[in-house]
């Protein structure tokens, strides 16, 4: 199994050093050269098996010759060992139709952890063999950032820096990253948005100089292992709902795209997923340029879901590419247009693929917060905005005889002002985070500039 990048022009690499490389040293995403597919009668056998053991299966043919199935089961068994319900991603009945997949039940409440906590134990099976030591530079609206300082936090030969939107996240995402006290971890507050913070960290991966220098890696979702760890509870809720002999639609929350992208494994791996449904917030340029073919960025607007306040959705690039045919130079020149023009044209046949591949819609902060508060008073489940903006776009898209599946991307309690000013009600965080409010923070500032990025981080890493 050989992994290639989006742009054409980087080496093809095997799973793990695409998982330790992140971005390709030509700007591109790695994308496996195939896509493995489990046949009917395999995807019927996942029926009752635990989560972790539909994951080795799920994941396995993934990896080629970088783990063995005993490092990988190992490695899934730590991973998920942490997560508060056992069933690790249960389903919960909103309506006849509507099921809503709980994400949420990590270490730090989010459905990141899914992936993190398996490739923090993946990275580390991995360095042990090579001694290497390595930086991890992630940039987050919230959630990752929290995910990769948990999963990352005081090993040995890594040292995590996170770059967040100053003022841009909410306060039990800005402690999630602040009050880690081990030296490895780095928080670190960037003047401007999301967009920002990921256009500051692919100008460290396209320096290559500065790349090797430091042994820079990546845990954003520009990461193969992050998608592929996501594909897993597709298969899981899918299946319990009655694939492969039934289909079923997917509302997913969307901003960076990985979350979806996963899906769209999961249906090319042979899963019957009928309906991949986009969801965004008012920051709706995935929906944009699936109805009109136009994708044009425009200015970030603030939003109650902030994880999915994103213009420049990074893994939108390996469905251009998977649409385009596994046209490399044709995605290279899209991605040139973007950064010269902020935007792109696509064309017809990629945009028939596009469609034939995804729904979409979109939510307005008052359609989130009157969904928050309709869900609660209909069935006593509290959504978090993200998971709020899924299951109003899902309502839009429910049809006879085929379940629908929201994704609920995160805990309510993460985002506590959205929810209560929905419902009067103030989510409590969980036991291991009780204290967070009172615990101490270390918060860096930092400018919105590369330079300045390089030397902070290479100060910090001395140390
Ligand atoms: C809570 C939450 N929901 C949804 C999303 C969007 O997911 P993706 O970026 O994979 O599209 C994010 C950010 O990634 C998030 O943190
Ligand atoms: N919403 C994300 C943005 C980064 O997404 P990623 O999946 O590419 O890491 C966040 O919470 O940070």
């Amino acid at each position: 199994m050989r992994y290639v990048s989006t742009r054409g022009t980087a080496p093809h690499l095997p799973f793990d050093e695409a998982m330790l490389t992140g971005l390709a040293r030509d700007g591109g995403l790695y994308v496996p050269e195939t896509i493995p597919t489990l046949g009917a009668d395999q995807i019927a056998a996942m029926e009752g098996l635990p989560y972790e053991e539909v994951a080795a299966q799920v994941m396995q043919p993934f990896l080629g010759e970088s783990f063995t199935p005993d490092e990988l089961r190992g490695a899934i068994e730590r991973a998920y060992a942490g997560f508060s319900h056992p069933a690790r991603a249960p389903l919960v009945q909103l309506a006849p139709r509507h099921h809503l997949l709980e994400l949420f039940h990590g270490p730090t409440l989010a459905f990141k952890d899914f992936a993190m906590q398996l490739i923090g134990q993946l990275f580390q099976i991995a360095l042990a063999r090579t001694g290497r030591r390595i930086t991890i530079v992630g940039a987050t609206s919230g959630d990752t950032g929290s995910a990769a300082i948990e999963a990352f936090r005081g090993l040995p030969n890594v040292e995590v820096f996170i770059l967040y939107p100053h003022g841009r996240v909410s306060e039990v995402q800005r402690r999630q990253m602040t009050t880690p006290v081990e030296s490895n971890v780095h928080a670190l507050a960037i003047d401007g948005h999301f967009d920002d913070a990921q256009a500051r960290l692919k100008d460290l991966f396209n320096d290559h100089a500065f790349r090797d220098e430091v042994g820079l890696a990546g845990v954003n979702s520009i990461n193969w292992g992050r998608v592929l760890a996501q594909v897993v509870y597709y298969f899981t809720a899918a299946v319990s709902l009655g694939a492969p002999h039934r289909p079923v639609a997917f509302s997913v929350p969307t901003g960076n795209f990985g979350d979806i992208l996963a899906g769209t494994v999961a249906r090319r791996m042979g899963l019957p997923v009928a309906r991949l449904i986009v969801a965004t917030n008012q920051n709706d340029i995935l929906h944009r340029a699936l109805t009109t073919g136009e994708y044009r960025t425009t200015k970030v607007a603030p939003s109650i879901s902030p994880s999915m306040d994103i213009q420049v959705s990074s893994n939108f690039e390996r469905a251009l590419f998977w649409a385009y045919g596994g046209d490399a130079a044709a995605v290279a020149q899209l991605m040139d247009e973007l950064r010269s023009d902020g935007g792109f044209t696509i064309s017809q046949g990629a945009l028939q693929a596009l469609r034939e591949a995804y729904a979409s819609g979109r939510a307005s902060e008052d359609e989130t917060l009157a969904t928050i508060r309709d869900t609660f008073a209909a069935t006593g489940e509290l959504l978090c905005p993200h998971s709020a903006v899924g299951v109003k776009v899902a309502a839009e898209h429910l049809a006879p005889g085929l379940p629908m599946v929201t994704l609920a991307t995160a805990h309510p309690a993460k985002f506590p002002d959205a929810v209560e000013k929905a419902t009067g009600i103030r989510p409590p965080l969980p036991p291991h985070m009780a204290d967070l409010m009172a615990r101490p923070e270390r918060i860096t500032r930092v400018e919105n500039d590369a330079e300045a990025l390089k030397s902070l981080v290479r100060s910090r890493r001395s140390e």
